[in-house]
C-alpha cells in the first residue's frame, strides 16, 4: 500500500464509493433468492443504483453484458436457475456471490463451488457459510441454522484468508465486525448494530450494494467491499435511532441509505486495517 489507510482515509473512500454509485447509478443484475428480492432491489435503488431482477436463461445473453455487475444469491436455489447462475457469472461483467446457507445441501454446496470457480470478485456470507465454503463440506456445524449463522465473524477470519488465497476473491464476512480480506490484508469494518440479523436479507442486501460498489471501483474489490459493509452498518446504526424494532429498522434502513451525507459518513465510518 503507497498511501496510509488510516480511519479518515477510510472515511472519505467511503463517501467518494456512495458518491459514484449515486452519481453513476449503475446497472447491477440480481439472481437473488425470493426471499430477498424486495430488499435488494429498494437497498439498491435507495443507494443510487439501478436494480434488475432477472434470471431467464435465455434473456442472460441480451441481458448481462449491458450490465456493470453481477450479484447472484443462492438462497432459493432451484436446478431451474443455477445454469443462470452460471451464465451471468461466466458473462465478463465484475461479480459477486452470496452463499447464502451454503451448506443446506450437497447440492448447494457443489452448486457454490461450481460458482467459486467462476471467479468471482467478492463472496459475501456469514460466518458459518464461510466456514462450510472453506472446508467444502455441509458437515462442518452441530449447530447448524440455515441461513443464519450459528458463529461469530472472527471464528471464520482464518477460513476466509485461505478461501481467499486458494479461489482469488475477495472473502468478506459479516457480523458484529465485518471482516474483508484478499488473503493477505484483512480490514474490519465494525458499524451495524444487532437488531440487523432479526431481518430477513440484510445480508443478501449487503452483498448487492457491495455489488454496487464494485460496479464503480471494479479494479479495488477489498476497498469496495470494505466501504459497501460500513456503508450499510452506518444506515443500520443510524436507521436504530427512529426504530422500535425490526419492520421499522428495515425502513429506516432504506431511508438512511439514501440520506447518508458526507459529514455522516467521513465522521461515523469505521473501518481499520486488521493486519
Ligand atoms: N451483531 C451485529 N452487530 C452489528 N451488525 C451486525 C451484527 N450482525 C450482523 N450485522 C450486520 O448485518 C448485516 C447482515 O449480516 P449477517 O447477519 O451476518 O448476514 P446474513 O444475513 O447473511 O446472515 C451486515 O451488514 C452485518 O454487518
Ligand atoms: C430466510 C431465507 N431462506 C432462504 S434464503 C433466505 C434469506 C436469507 O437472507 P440473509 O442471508 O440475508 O439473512
Ligand atoms: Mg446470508
Amino acid at each position: 500500500m503507497d498511501e496510509e489507510r488510516t480511519a479518515e482515509w477510510w472515511g472519505r473512500r467511503a463517501w467518494a464509493l456512495l458518491s459514484a454509485v449515486r452519481a453513476r447509478a449503475p446497472l447491477v443484475q440480481c439472481i437473488t433468492n425470493l426471499v430477498s428480492m424486495d430488499i435488494v432491489a429498494n437497498a439498491l435503488l435507495a443507494a443510487g443504483a439501478s436494480p434488475a431482477m432477472i434470471h431467464c436463461l435465455r434473456e442472460i445473453p441480451d441481458f448481462t453484458p449491458r450490465c456493470d455487475a453481477v450479484c447472484v444469491n443462492v438462497g432459493t436455489l432451484s436446478e431451474d436457475w443455477l445454469p443462470s447462475m452460471h451464465a451471468a457469472a461466466s458473462a465478463c461483467r465484475p461479480w459477486v456471490l452470496d452463499p447464502a446457507a451454503a451448506a443446506a445441501s450437497e447440492f448447494r454446496m457443489e452448486a457454490c463451488l461450481s460458482l467459486l470457480a467462476l471467479r468471482p470478485a467478492v463472496v459475501r456470507g456469514n460466518a458459518s457459510e464461510i466456514l462450510a465454503l472453506a472446508s467444502r463440506s455441509i458437515a462442518s456445524s452441530s449447530t447448524f441454522k440455515g441461513a443464519d449463522s450459528s458463529h461469530d465473524s472472527g471464528d471464520a477470519l482464518e477460513a476466509a484468508k485461505s478461501l481467499a488465497q486458494s479461489t482469488g476473491a475477495v472473502i468478506a464476512v459479516s457480523g458484529a465486525v465485518d471482516y474483508i480480506t484478499d488473503g493477505k490484508q484483512v480490514v474490519g469494518a465494525s458499524n451495524g448494530v444487532a437488531m440487523m440479523q432479526k431481518i430477513t436479507a440484510t445480508g443478501c442486501a449487503v452483498t448487492a450494494l457491495i455489488t454496487a460498489f464494485v460496479a464503480v471501483e471494479p479494479s479495488d474489490a477489498l476497498v469496495a467491499a470494505a466501504c459497501a459493509l460500513a456503508i450499510f452498518g452506518l444506515a443500520g446504526e443510524v436507521g436504530m435511532e427512529s426504530a422500535k424494532g425490526p419492520a421499522s429498522l428495515r425502513m429506516h434502513l432504506v431511508d438512511t441509505l439514501y440520506c447518508l451525507d458526507e459529514q455522516t459518513v467521513t465522521s461515523r465510518v469505521k473501518i481499520t486495517l486488521q493486519s
